[in-house]
This record gives C-alpha cells, structure tokens and sequence, in this order.
C-alpha cells in the first residue's frame, strides 16, 4: 500500500540493506558486538530480545540515525546516513521518536509529510491511510488529544502516507489493542507484497510468527540465534 506515484527503484537480487560487522559502543559499554545482517526488498527481518538487548541499537544503524563503532551499514550500496536525501527519501522510520506540531491537526501532520515527499493528489490517500488505521475521527484534533494507542497509529500513518522502500520500526505493537495488532500483521504483509522491505524491533512473537521471514534474537549485543520465525521455539517458554 503505498503511496500513488510512487516507482520502487529495480533491484538485481542485490540487499537493499546490508550491515556487515557493525556494532555499536557508548563508552566502555558494548551495546552491539559486531554483526552482519542483509535485507532484501519484499522481505521482513524481526529483532527479538529482552529489553537492553541491542534491538534499538541497531535499528538506529540500519537508517542511518547513528553510526557503528565498527563495520559498515549500506543502504542501496552506500553507506546509510540520514541526512543523504537518498536515504530521506526512501527509508521511513517510526518509533517513540517522531516528534508532533502542537498547533498542527492529525491531517495536517499528514499533508506536511506527503508535500514533503512530493506525493501527487495526496488527499484521497491520505484519507485512506486514515481510515485504515482508524484515525479518521480525530483527524481534525491535534496529536495531544490523541490515545496512546491512536498516537501509534498516527507514528505508522506517517511512515505510511510517504513512498518507503525500506520501513524500519521499533516495537510497532506497543500500545495497540488486539485488533489494531492484528491491522498491522496485515499492513506489514502488504508492505511486504509491494516489495518493501522490512526491518523491526519486536516484544511480540505472534508478530514475528505472522509476519517475518528471517529473526535475529539478540541477548546483551550479542546474536543468540538466527533463522526463520521457528527459532522463537527454543526460547524459554517460546517467549
Ligand atoms: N545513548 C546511549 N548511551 C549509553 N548507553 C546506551 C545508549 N543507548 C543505548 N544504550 C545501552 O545499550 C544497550 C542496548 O540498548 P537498546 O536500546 O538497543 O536495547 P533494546 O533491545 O532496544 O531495548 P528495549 O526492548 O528496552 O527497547 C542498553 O544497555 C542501553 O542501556
């Protein structure tokens, strides 16, 4: 489901995204020793692990919001920097992070966000983008009068209503009710089957079950296993 206009760029069988060796220090901590790790377009990767496991760490390497200590983070063949208007034009990024206006409505946060990318007849899509994650009757108020789970829903529409090739997320199901997660299985589903690919973090292994195709669980930086969504059954109690 994305946005009309919008071309996905041909790819050879090439990663979209390819991390080789990264990790990440603050200090004398270790937060991620060194890992590899390559996405493909129309397919989806599931972080796993308990909280302090490195999942954030890493998603912040995959689009560029920081840089590895060691290693090489490529998105497209060049190196993922946030500020390369290639990266800003085809990595969408949600998470606790996305700040809102205080003085703009929930629509208006939409409008902004398709002229900024340049989204051609964006009304009707950011309608639609709306309506499906249930936002339609609050799309007049600000995002302060907004729920915590419609404020989520309002940080996936962001990603959403703007032309994505790579979509990172950080916990998308936190505070969605059972039906709004099962929106989103089906939402990250289609991204997929638009040949989008998918990088997430995630607490919640029905997700990874619905949705991924390839999981890493990390345990304090480091992989403790890798491979399809089957892996989560090796964990205590399947987690
Ligand atoms: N800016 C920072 N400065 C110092 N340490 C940090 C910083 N960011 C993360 N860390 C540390 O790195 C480790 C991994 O953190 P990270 O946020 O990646 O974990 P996570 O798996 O995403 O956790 P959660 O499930 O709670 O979101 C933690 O021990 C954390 O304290």
């Amino acid at each position: 489901m994305t946005p009309p206009g919008t071309a996905r760029t041909p790819r050879g069988g090439e990663p979209l995204l390819r991390l080789s060796g990264v990790s990440r220090s603050y200090g004398e901590r270790q937060a991620l020793h060194p890992l590899d790790l390559e996405l493909f377009p129309g397919t989806c990767t599931a972080l796993f692990g308990h909280n302090g496991s490195g999942k954030s760490t890493l998603l912040r390497l995959a689009c560029g919001r920081d840089r590895p200590t060691t290693g090489t983070a490529l998105f497209d063949g060049r190196p993922v920097d946030e500020d390369d208007p290639q990266v800003r034009a085809r990595v969408a990024v949600t998470g606790d992070t996305v700040a809102f206006y205080p003085d703009l409505t929930v629509r208006e946060h939409l409008e902004l966000i398709t002229v900024a990318h340049g989204v051609a007849a964006a009304d009707g899509w950011i309608g639609q983008v709306l309506a499906d994650r249930r936002l339609t009757d609050h799309a007049d108020q600000p995002p302060s009068a907004l729920s915590s789970g419609q404020t989520q829903a309002l940080q996936l529409a962001a990603a959403l209503v703007r032309p994505r090739d790579l979509l990172v997320l950080d916990e998308p199901e936190q505070r969605l009710d059972p039906s709004a997660r099962t929106r989103l299985a089906e939402l990250l589903r289609g991204e997929k089957a638009d040949g989008v690919a998918v990088l997430l973090a995630t607490h919640q292994a029905e997700l990874v079950h619905a949705v991924a195709d390839h999981v890493v669980v990390l345990e304090d930086g480091k992989v403790l296993l890798r491979g399809g969504p089957e892996v989560l059954h090796e964990l205590d109690g399947g987690r």
